[in-house]
């Protein structure tokens, strides 16, 4: 089954087709600077073992339409090309970040699911628009195909409620839908999946720690979420690139009331100009990295605050799962940066976690274990894979009716 993965954001389009149900991706991709100055393609093929990379810079790529027609023209060209013709894609699985309460599984997308899609874009306004966006483009480009959905917020649809409820009047739980849904759930399942297989216990009690742009922990169980750091939106919990994380909501109503701020220009200020950005200038731990090597107080500082709040959830989240088997770190810092590793595992030993520091520093892009030999608590560091855990979901759910 050729199944087609797609996560679009406002300008940008990332793709990954699979034939499942081998794991290879034929080819994987990403499109950026949509409906902007210099727009650019970036494009793998995968084949015999050997990965060719074909890059283009379109004179212009006015909207996700023209993206995905021109990731067509690659996935259909006659010396490179991996399909003979759009027909040979017999699905579309699509990255949807919010699903509500109304999706708690992966779902063929109709009329009723897009509509629903659509009611929930003042729940995620930075993400459920460019995925909706993504669907209709994917219906134009491949009429033929399946399209399904496999919702961020799925995973956690199994959060107790005593973790999912805020302490307002119900109400606005009831009317509004005001209460923790939790994102990054494809990417916590993957990686607690993977982590229970490896250490051979369905059952192992795991903290997963997706650390990319957007970051976010999960306490998970048994193959359960139960509970996790982002909630209503995807601000809440842990510092990240460009968002504060957990804030005393007092802050928002001083910025509106005494400082000046629109609800629009607060709203940005939290998602956009804040976390790591906002206390060191650079939001790329990479160059955050870079300026610390430097002797740059500022980012030592926050990499001390980023690492102390994953910290404070591993303390939190041993208490949520009443004692830890693993942690498991992940995604594009998680998997890549040692001394937040390092940092965020400092001063949680009574925990019994303690990490091997040379195998901290090795890089393989493989599962691998760092904690020491002898610790009761592994520490894991696993690749996620969003696309294939997306493309799988959507075999999973489809491959009967073939
Ligand atoms: N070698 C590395 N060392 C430290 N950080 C890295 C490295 N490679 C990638 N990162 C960081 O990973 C983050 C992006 O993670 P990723 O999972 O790709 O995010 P997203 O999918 O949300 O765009 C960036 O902050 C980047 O600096
Ligand atoms: C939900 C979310 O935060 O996603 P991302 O990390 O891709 O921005
Ligand atoms: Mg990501």
């Amino acid at each position: 089954m050729n199944i087609f993965v797609i996560n679009s954001g406002s300008s940008s389009l990332k793709y990954q087709l699979f034939r499942l149900p081998a794991e290879q991706p034929l080819c994987s991709g990403l499109v950026e600077r949509i409906g902007l100055a210099e727009p650019r393609i970036t494009h793998k093929v995968f084949a015999g073992g050997e990965e060719q990379v074909i890059r283009q810079s379109p004179t212009q790529l006015p909207d996700h339409r023209a993206g995905l027609q021109a990731v067509l023209q690659l996935l259909t060209d006659a010396t490179l090309g991996v399909i003979a013709n759009p027909a040979d894609i017999e699905v579309v699985g699509h990255r949807v970040v919010h699903g509500g309460e109304t999706f708690a599984a992966t779902t063929v997308i109709n009329p009723a699911v897009k509509a629903e899609i659509k009611r929930l874009f003042s729940l995620a306004p930075l993400h459920n628009p460019a995925n909706y966006l993504g669907i209709e483009v994917a219906e134009q480009v491949f009429p033929q195909a399946k399209q399904v959905a496999v919702f961020d917020t799925a995973f956690h649809q199994t959060l107790p409620e005593q973790a999912y409820r805020y302490a307002l009047p119900e109400a606005l739980y009831r009317q509004h839908g005001i209460r923790v849904y939790g994102f990054h759930g494809t990417s916590h399942k993957y990686v607690a999946a993977q982590a229970a297989a490896y250490l051979g216990n369905p059952d192992a009690r795991l903290v997963t720690i997706h650390l990319g742009n957007g970051c976010s922990m999960a306490a998970v169980r048994g193959g359960r979420s139960l509970d996790t750091t982002m909630g209503f939106g995807p601000l809440a919990g842990l510092v990240m690139g460009t968002r504060s994380g957990d804030l005393d909501p007092s802050i928002l109503f001083h910025l509106i009331e005494h400082l000046g701020y629109s609800p629009p220009e607060a709203s940005n200020l939290l998602n956009k100009q804040s976390g790591m950005l906002g206390l060191t200038g650079y939001s790329d731990m990479r160059d955050i990295g870079r300026a610390l090597d430097e002797g740059d107080e500022r980012a030592r500082l926050a990499y001390e605050l980023y690492a102390y709040r994953i910290k404070k959830y591993i303390g939190a989240y041993a208490a949520v799962l009443g004692g830890l088997d693993a942690l498991v770190f992940t995604a594009g810092v998680g998997e890549n940066d040692p001394l937040t590793r390092r940092l965020a595992c400092q001063g949680v030993e009574f925990l019994g976690v303690r990490l091997d520091e040379e195998q901290n520093q090795l890089r393989n892009g493989q599962l691998r274990e760092i904690n020491a030999a002898d610790a009761a608590v592994k520490v894991l560091v696993v690749p996620t894979n969003e696309e294939l855990e997306i493309a799988q979901q959507c075999y999973q759910l489809l491959a009967d009716s073939y």
